[in-house]
């Protein structure tokens, strides 16, 4: 695990979330030797699908120890990873986000 996260502030999901995905979309055009993001995107694939794992794993191991700022931070990682992994097959945000109202009941 990197550098904890100081002073988080609530954010608005939508913003967050439509952000973030902009940016990872963006970095196809990177060079993977500065950006992370672009490695990912670029590389060998079962690199990136055992990151999303190994943060899944990370979220688990924070809530049985109920730390609730590591589970924030683990869970930030992770949500990052699916988000590079839905670019990298094609599935927009908002495909994404068009799947979870579909759930509403
Ligand atoms: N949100 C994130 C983000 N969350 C986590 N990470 C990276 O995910 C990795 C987490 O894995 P680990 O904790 O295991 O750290 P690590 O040992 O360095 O990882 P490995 O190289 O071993 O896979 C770290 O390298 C973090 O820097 C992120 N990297 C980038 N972003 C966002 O993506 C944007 C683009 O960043 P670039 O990747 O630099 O282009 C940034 O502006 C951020 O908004």
């Amino acid at each position: 695990m990197g550098e904890r996260t100081a002073n988080v502030v609530p954010g608005d999901i939508g913003v967050t979330m439509k952000g973030l995905a902009e940016v990872i979309h963006g970095r196809r055009e990177a060079s993977p030797e500065t950006s992370y993001t672009a490695r990912l995107l670029t590389g060998p694939e079962d690199k990136l699908l055992k990151k999303v794992a190994e943060e899944a794993t990370e979220v688990v191991m924070a809530c049985k120890d109920e730390d609730h700022d590591h589970i924030r931070y683990e869970a930030a990682d992770l949500f990052y990873h699916l988000l590079v992994t839905l670019e990298r097959y094609g599935v927009t945000i908002e495909e994404f986000a068009g799947e979870l109202d579909a759930r509403h009941r």
